[in-house]
Parts: structure tokens; sequence; C-alpha cells
């Protein structure tokens, strides 16, 4: 490694960006990756939305026409956190070449054999986003959705992940905001009330402004250049994409 790229990696003082007690959250989960019904019930409600997003974001950047069959044919894209591979699968679908890495072993077993059920090539690893910075590894996206609330450092690991990324390449990270509003719906509703997800799953504090967010991006040397809400309709009980209510859910994509 170059000095250059030890200086971007932005470790913290352990080096690494696990945090245990996160972590052992998905470890007693992993199972239900899969189950439409199960604990990642909310992921599976916000894919078809932030699918919505990533395609038609990586497509602007890339010129890639995203109707066609495999628009991202010839990208290289490092889904970051992926737990299960809910993402994961669609990316390689999508004609990618995907890496999906997750920290916790479990996950990695349950990705894997899903997506072997599939037909789905996907090579994934149990390792972290510094790991696989420190082996030389680069993409020309890098995805972590839903994981920058759950990591020991957020502007460290923003770094690693601006470290992973090619330079005209882009990263794209989805995760809560830190208002009234998402203590409401992100604890008291599905946690507390709909019981979507065990209680202490997340933890308010963690969460992070959309401010705070461009703030890594940007001092990580990838500035963002776009950003979506993600809105749940109880009444319709869909979500979708919102330019001006970042409240609860957004989603971000900074470009090197
Ligand atoms: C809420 S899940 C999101 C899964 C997936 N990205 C999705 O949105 O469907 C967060 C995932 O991040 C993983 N994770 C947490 N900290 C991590 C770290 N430091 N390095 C790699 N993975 C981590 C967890 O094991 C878990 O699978
Ligand atoms: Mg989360």
């Amino acid at each position: 490694m170059t000095q250059d790229s030890t200086l971007v990696t932005g470790r913290n003082a352990e080096g690494s960006s696990v945090d245990p007690a996160e972590l052992a959250k998905f470890e007693a989960m992993a199972a239900e990756w899969w189950d439409p019904n199960g604990k990642f019930k909310p992921l599976h409600m916000l894919n078809p939305t932030r699918l919505d997003y990533i395609i038609s974001r990586i497509g602007a950047e890339f010129g890639r026409d995203a109707r066609s069959l495999r628009p991202f044919e010839g990208l290289r894209l490092l889904d970051i956190g992926c737990g299960g591979g809910l993402l994961t699968e669609p990316m390689a679908r999508l004609g990618a070449e995907v890496v999906g890495a997750d920290a916790v072993e479990r996950n990695i077993s349950v990705a894997s054999l899903h997506a072997e059920q599939q037909g789905l090539e996907i090579d994934y690893r149990a390792t972290t986003a510094e790991a696989l910075a420190d082996a030389g590894e680069r993409f020309d996206a890098v995805l972590a959705l839903e994981i920058v609330e759950h990591v020991a450092d957020p502007a460290a690991f923003v770094a690693t992940c601006a470290a992973l990324t090619k330079p005209g390449g882009v990263m794209i990270v989805s995760t809560l905001n830190r208002t009234p509003k998402s203590f409401g719906a992100a604890i008291i509703g599905a946690e507390w009330i709909m019981r979507w997800l065990p209680k202490g799953t997340h933890e308010w504090h963690r969460f992070i402004t959309p401010e705070e967010l461009a703030g890594m991006m940007a001092a990580a040397g990838m500035p963002a250049v776009d950003r979506r809400g993600m809105v749940f309709n109880p009444i319709r009980w869909d979500w979708s994409l919102s330019e001006r209510d970042l409240s609860v859910n957004y989603i971000m994509t900074g470009r090197r």
C-alpha cells in the first residue's frame, strides 16, 4: 500500500470499523434474511425503492441505459455490509461484477447459499472494508446500505469506502437521519409498535444527519452529488423517493 492510501483509509484507534455489540445483533438474526415477513421485513419493503435509486444513479453516473437488460455490465461493484444479499443479488442480475462483504460470517454463509440457489455468481467474502482496502481492492461503485449507523467510527468508515472507490467512481450510502421523527418512526414505530425489528436493533444517537454524512464524504474526497429521502407512506403501505423529505430514511451519492 502506498502512504497515501494508508492515509485515506482513516482507521479508528483499533484500526477496525467493527463494533462487536452491533455485529452480535446481526449474527442473531442471520437465518431470517430471506424471509419477507421476518426480522428484515423493513429492508424487504424498502428494497424496490432503493433499487430504483441505485439503477438511475449509477445509470446516470456511468452513462448506462437503465432500461437495458444488463445496464451494469463491466462495472465492478462492492456491497459492503451486504447482510444476506438482498441488494447484492439484484446488482449481479443487472450485470455487475459484484463483491459482497460482511463482517458476520453467518451472513456470508446465508448469502452464498441463496445466490447459489438462484444461479447467481457473486464473490461473497467475510471481511471488512478496511481489509479490502488494505488488499488494494478498487471498485467503480461502493454501496454501503444501512450499515454506517452500525460501524465503530462512521467518518473513518466513509473514508475507507472512498479509498475503495476508483477515480470517477461513486459511493452510495443509505442510513437514518437523527431527528425527532426518526425516533418516532424507526425506534417507536418499527421496533416497539410494529415489532418489525427486535428492540435495540437501532440506537438513535448513532443515526447520522445528511449534513454530517455529506461532510464525511467531502472530507474523504468524495463530495455528495445527490441525495434523496426514502419515505414510508402508511396509508399506501409503500415506500417512495422524495426530493425534500430526508427526515427519516435517506440515500446519498458521493463522487470521486
Ligand atoms: C442493517 S444490515 C444491512 C444489510 C444490507 N446492506 C441491506 O441493506 O440489505 C447491516 C449489515 O452490516 C454488517 N456490518 C456491521 N458492521 C460491519 C463492519 N464493520 N464491516 C462489515 N459489515 C458490517 C452487519 O453484519 C449487517 O449485515
Ligand atoms: Mg440499520
